[in-house]
């Protein structure tokens, strides 16, 4: 049996591989950057061939640099951006349109109708999530509605509709298998996440065929095999980024939580096998289903986290390196009064407002450049304390510590942040790649590299502990702040 595990993370703003040996070191990591494509206000599209052929370069470069034969790895683990909704002709292979990635509010309207047609609760009940743009659901429909000729080849099976997961085991296993897992599933707000089977109701409101959706599978299990120059590699786990990231931080058990800082923040909490559901904005879904079980998750999603530094840093030209953010945020003692609220795609968890709107505001004539940054990394802190607080109110206990994870938890300022205006411990691990991890743990654990959760929980190693240090009554007049920020930023756009 091979000795090390490959995850490929596709994420939204790069496609990754890692190689990892069993004892969760990485031997290599190799990364291209993914373009973006903003066709109109609000839209979002990234090109399918793209994800394909940067994901692929990145796993055979890996390999390379590490020397390692396909002989030799065990199993490879997939994880991915969610619900960004890729349509392929089965024939041919090619994509029928761009993708549309799940930052883009195209689909505003068609959510509308659903819910003018009475369709919440159901989506509610069914799918674990909140009628919202976010989710491929309705981003197939505009699809099968745009592309000429594309709804009738559908019908007969002939386009294909998939994650980004689907997408790249259908590349991988040169088209021979159409599958998804259930968490990846669990966002496309077509999935029963209780039945765990596609809904009917909400197929025939969005008009979608069946016979266009993947097959849903477990977590970890071989899927298929990929075929390279030296030998074979089984396909043996998937799950969306969020769930792997949960998986790879071990929270195995009910209460684990972990958010992680990327292009937006995502808090996820273990709920075991109940399916909680949530009365304060947060979303229900499947944490993993592994051997036979369906943990299920609570999960608060913000569009804009560390992409807000990115932000200041392209559009604003405010500096050239993200980590240059911690830097000038510590040159000014606060904010000065300044809020940022980064609704640049709308709010998601708890406000649920696709027509919100970014706004900077308490600006004076002293306001600086370095008050902008600061408050640009407070909103990120500010919006996973929005996230934190209406998982307390929907479980009844205050979370004591929490994981974290994604490219701004390396930001120390940002974190002791986080810390302090939401009264936690943050514990940030040794490896943060944990992702990545997740789909390796997935992957392992199908192919006898690890053979229990207990054994993977061993692994896991804190690098930073941050506790709270701030005064409460400091705490409860900068929150009152950002509510009232919050506030202005709400229902902005005419509709
Ligand atoms: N040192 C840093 N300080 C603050 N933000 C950072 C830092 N490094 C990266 N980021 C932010 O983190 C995001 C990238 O994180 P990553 O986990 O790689 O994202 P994703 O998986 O969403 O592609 C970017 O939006 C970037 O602006
Ligand atoms: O690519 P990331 O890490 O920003 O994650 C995207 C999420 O999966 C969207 O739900």
């Amino acid at each position: 049996m091979g000795k090390y595990i490959l995850a490929l993370d596709q994420g939204t703003t790069s496609s990754r591989a890692i190689l990892f040996d069993s004892e969760q070191n990485i031997l290599a990591i190799r990364q291209h950057e993914l373009t973006q494509h903003y066709p109109h206000e609000g839209w979002v599209e990234q090109d399918p061939m793209e994800i394909w052929s940067t994901q692929y370069a990145a796993m055979l470069e890996v390999l390379a640099a590490a020397d390692v034969s396909p002989s030799d790895v065990a199993g490879i683990g997939i994880t991915n951006q969610r619900e960004t909704t890729i349509l392929w002709d089965k024939n041919t292979g090619r994509p029928i349109h761009n993708a549309i990635v799940w930052q883009c509010r195209r689909t505003a309207d068609i959510v509308d109708r659903l819910v003018q047609d009475g369709l919440s609760g159901h989506i509610r009940r069914t799918t674990g999530l909140v009628p919202d743009a976010y989710f491929s659901g309705t981003k197939i429909k505009w699809l099968l509605d745009h592309v000429e000729g594309a709804r009738e080849k559908a019908e007969r099976g002939e386009i294909l509709f998939g994650t980004v997961d689907s997408w790249l085991v259908w590349k991988l296993t040169g088209g021979k298998v159409h599958i998804t897992d259930a968490t990846n599933a669990a966002r496309t707000m077509i999935f029963d996440i209780h039945r765990l089977d596609w809904d009917d109701t909400l197929l025939e409101a969005l008009d979608i065929p069946r016979a266009m959706l993947p097959r849903v599978c477990s977590s970890s299990e071989v899927y298929g095999s990929v075929s390279l120059p030296g030998g074979n590699i089984p396909i043996a786990g998937i799950a969306g980024d969020q769930q792997a990231a949960l998986f790879g931080q071990t929270c195995f058990a009910a209460g684990d939580a972990k958010n992680t800082y990327g292009t937006g923040c995502f808090l996820l909490m273990n709920t075991g096998t109940t399916a909680c559901e949530s009365k304060n904005g947060l979303l229900t879904t499947i944490g993993i289903q592994i051997s036979g079980e369906t943990q299920y998750a609570l999960e608060g999603s913000v569009f804009v986290g560390g992409a807000v530094i990115q932000w200041l840093r392209d559009e604003m030209r405010f500096f050239s390196e993200s980590r240059d953010a911690e830097y000038y945020a510590g040159k000014v003692k606060d904010t000065g009064g300044v809020y940022l609220v980064p609704a640049f795609t709308g709010l998601g968890a708890p406000h649920w407002d696709m027509y919100a709107r970014g706004c900077l505001i308490g600006l004076t004539r002293g306001t600086t450049r370095e008050h902008i940054i600061r408050a640009a990394q407070e909103s990120i802190a500010y919006q996973v304390n929005d996230l934190l607080t209406a998982m307390k109110r929907d479980t009844g206990t205050a979370l004591s510590s929490l994981s974290v994870d994604g490219g701004a938890s390396r930001d120390s300022f940002l974190m002791q942040f986080q810390s302090d205006i939401s009264d936690c411990t943050i514990r940030r691990p040794v490896i943060r790649e944990t992702t990545a991890l997740g789909a390796c743990y997935l992957a392992g654990l199908a192919t006898g590299v690890w053979h229990s959760r207990e054994e993977l929980k061993q692994l896991w190693r804190c690098d930073t502990l941050y506790a709270p240090s701030m005064d409460e009554n400091k705490r409860r007049k900068l929150l009152s702040g950002w509510d009232k920020a919050v506030g202005r930023s709400l229902d902005w756009v005419e509709h």
